[in-house]
């Protein structure tokens, strides 16, 4: 084991979101939405407190993403044949994801609907 300065470990920690960002397609359409909901919430000039929300939102599924790849990594490295548990331990991650995914839209609904159902009540 290696120790190393807070700055490599910083360093570190970058590679591996730039690696789940390569390398899992997911990952990128989850940063796309992201860049797209950011851009929209600027645009409406969201609050502070809906501005925290769609955050909180953005950060659990990136995060959610990138335990799954590192678990995925971790399986693969551990278990290369096909295992009961190997599936188990995917599918349960996957699940993780998943879940952060559907509380992320059902936010980003509860979040955008009343500053969007004003901007077009007011003509645009
Ligand atoms: N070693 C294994 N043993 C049993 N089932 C497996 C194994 N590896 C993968 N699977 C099954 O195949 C599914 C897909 O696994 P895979 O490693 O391809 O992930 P993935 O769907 O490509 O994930 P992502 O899209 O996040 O990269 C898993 O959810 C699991 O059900």
């Amino acid at each position: 084991m290696r120790s190393g300065s807070l700055i490599s470990s910083f360093g570190y920690a970058i590679q591996g979101v730039w690696y789940a960002l390569r390398t899992q397609r997911n990952m990128r359409i989850h940063a796309a939405a992201a860049v797209v909901v950011i851009i929209a919430a600027a645009l409406l000039h969201l609050s502070w407190m809906r501005w925290v929300v769609l955050l909180l939102a953005i950060t659990l599924v990136m995060v959610m993403e990138l335990m799954n790849t590192a678990l995925e990594s971790v399986v693969d490295l551990a278990s290369p044949e096909i295992h009961p548990l190997a599936k188990a331990a995917k599918d349960t991650a996957a699940g993780a994801v998943l879940l952060a995914s559907v509380f992320a839209l059902v936010a980003g609904i509860i979040v955008f609907y009343r500053p969007l159902a004003d901007l077009l009540g007011s003509g645009g």
